[in-house]
């Protein structure tokens, strides 16, 4: 199988570059389209997981740890106070009380990250402060509060019991106990775990680096002033915010013009720092559409219309020496996020080695009556809301127009209105996409 991504390894150096192929495209139906089941499935087959490699814990954040990680040490590392006050023998303070207190002259101090200068003779204390071990012969920690705070000697008015205000060796975590399966993602709480047990790195899979590039003449770059025929270039920002947010290191290249030569030759130039290469636009019927034109000249293309609306138009492709993947999404806005959604955002998930690759969707009914296209899944956008019980009602927030980018910024979740129905009642248990997730 073929080593995607940070692949300069023995294994990948060995290689000698071969012309690169792609794996039997999915068969299509009578209308010539593939489900997008079927391309999603296909684009996870041409793909595998990157490299793991060592990484700082705090840079291992939302990453997918590659080892069973066990303990090196306990936690508590050795039996220690909850409390600064005094360590004592609890025999020698069970009766304290206000009316009658106890007197036990002060033999020592223990500051945290000291240890106690010598054991603990019967009928004396020990100044201790929170965190610093228990002095030996020592079982019982009087708080601050419950004397007079002296320092040659100390009253003692509040009995204590032995282990009172001790955290004990191990409590919490055990020499070889697991702290991460690997497998999974680490998190905020995993991170500081893991740094108080010692380890400062792991082996993760890396953040896949994700070049995105849009095309076409008309664009421009936001904060500079258009034509009257141009527009600004919004999709390189989605698609980069959309990559960012599934854990990608994002390159945004930005645009390139219909031009095949500076297109082939931008393309070219970002293999060399690209897991994973996005494009928007040209992979349509137009005159222009350079990028369906170019691409097979640097790899193995596939190029096919998914049974799905929006979201047509599709290509992928395994391009360099390297065998880059490239997912080439069609120019329509909201074409370009629904499409990152259904297929890139997997992708990415897969690089990563982060499970499940395509996130599962929830149940919602449909709070009105919606239109669908009969032989395609439609992805529309939608706003759920939840009620008293959680149960989900999902309605739709604009028209099915692909070029909606304000009604796609108002939804919350993608709808799908199932492939076999142009007609779905108020009332109907529909699958929804919920975008705004923690991942
Ligand atoms: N004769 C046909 N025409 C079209 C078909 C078809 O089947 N037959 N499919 C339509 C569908 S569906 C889609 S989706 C689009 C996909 O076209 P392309 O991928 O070739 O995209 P472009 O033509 O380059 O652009 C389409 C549209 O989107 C705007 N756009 C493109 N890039 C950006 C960007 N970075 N930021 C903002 N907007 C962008 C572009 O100006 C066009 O309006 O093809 C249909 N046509
Ligand atoms: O497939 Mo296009 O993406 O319908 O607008």
């Amino acid at each position: 199988m073929p080593l995607f991504g940070r692949k300069k390894n023995d294994e990948a150096l060995r290689h000698t570059p071969e012309v690169a192929t792609l794996p039997e495209p999915p068969a299509t139906g009578p209308d010539g389209l593939r489900t997008l089941e079927q391309h999603r499935d296909y684009l996870l087959s041409c793909v595998e997981e990157l490299m793991p490699f060592g990484q700082h814990v705090l840079d291992a954040l939302g990453l997918s740890i590659c080892e069973d990680v066990t303990s090196g040490i306990d936690l508590p590392r050795f039996d220690n106070t909850a409390m600064d006050g005094y360590a004592v023998r609890a025999a020698d303070v069970q009766h304290a009380t206000d009316v009658r207190p106890v007197r036990l002259p002060v033999v020592g101090e223990v500051p945290a990250g000291a240890s106690a200068p010598h054991r603990l003779s019967p009928g004396t204390a020990m100044k201790i402060m929170t965190g610093a071990p228990i002095p030996a012969d020592a079982d019982a920690i009087v708080p601050y509060e419950a004397t007079d705070r002296g320092s040659t000697d100390v009253t003692v008015n509040r009995a204590s019991s032995p282990g009172q205000h001790i955290r004990r060796q191990g409590e919490d975590i055990g020499v070889g106990d697991l702290l991460l399966a690997a497998g999974s993602r680490i998190g905020v709480r995993d991170v500081g775990l893991l740094a108080a047990v010692g380890i400062d790195k792991v082996m993760v899979r890396p953040r896949p680096r994700v070049v995105v590039i849009s095309t076409g003449s008309e664009l421009v770059d936001p904060g500079l002033p258009l034509d009257p025929e141009q527009i600004y270039d919004s999709n390189s920002y989605l698609l980069a915010a959309a990559a960012k947010d599934a854990g990608a290191q994002v390159f945004r290249v930005g645009h390139v013009g219909d031009d095949p030569a500076s297109l082939k030759q931008l393309v070219y130039d970002q293999l060399v720092r690209a897991d994973l290469i996005i494009t928007t636009g040209g992979v349509s019927q137009g005159d222009y559409d350079i990028v369906k034109a170019v691409m097979p000249e640097l790899g193995a293309t596939d190029f096919a219309a998914v049974a799905m609306q929006p979201g047509k138009p599709q290509g992928f492709g395994l391009i360099g020496e390297d065998r880059t993947p490239i997912v080439m999404l069609p120019g329509n806005p909201v074409s370009a996020f629904v499409s990152f959604e259904a297929f890139v955002r997997p992708v990415i998930r897969k690089l990563m080695g982060v499970t499940p690759y395509v996130r599962p969707g929830v149940r919602a009914t449909a709070a009105h009556a919606m239109s669908s296209i009969p032989g395609r899944t439609q992805l529309a956008r939608g706003v759920v809301r939840a009620d008293d019980t959680g149960a989900r009602s999902v309605e739709l927030v604009g028209g099915h127009g692909s070029h909606l980018l304000g009604d796609l910024s108002k939804a919350d979740a993608l709808v799908v209105l199932p492939h076999d129905t142009d007609f779905v009642p108020a009332g109907t248990e529909l699958e929804v996409w919920l975008l705004d997730q923690p991942r």
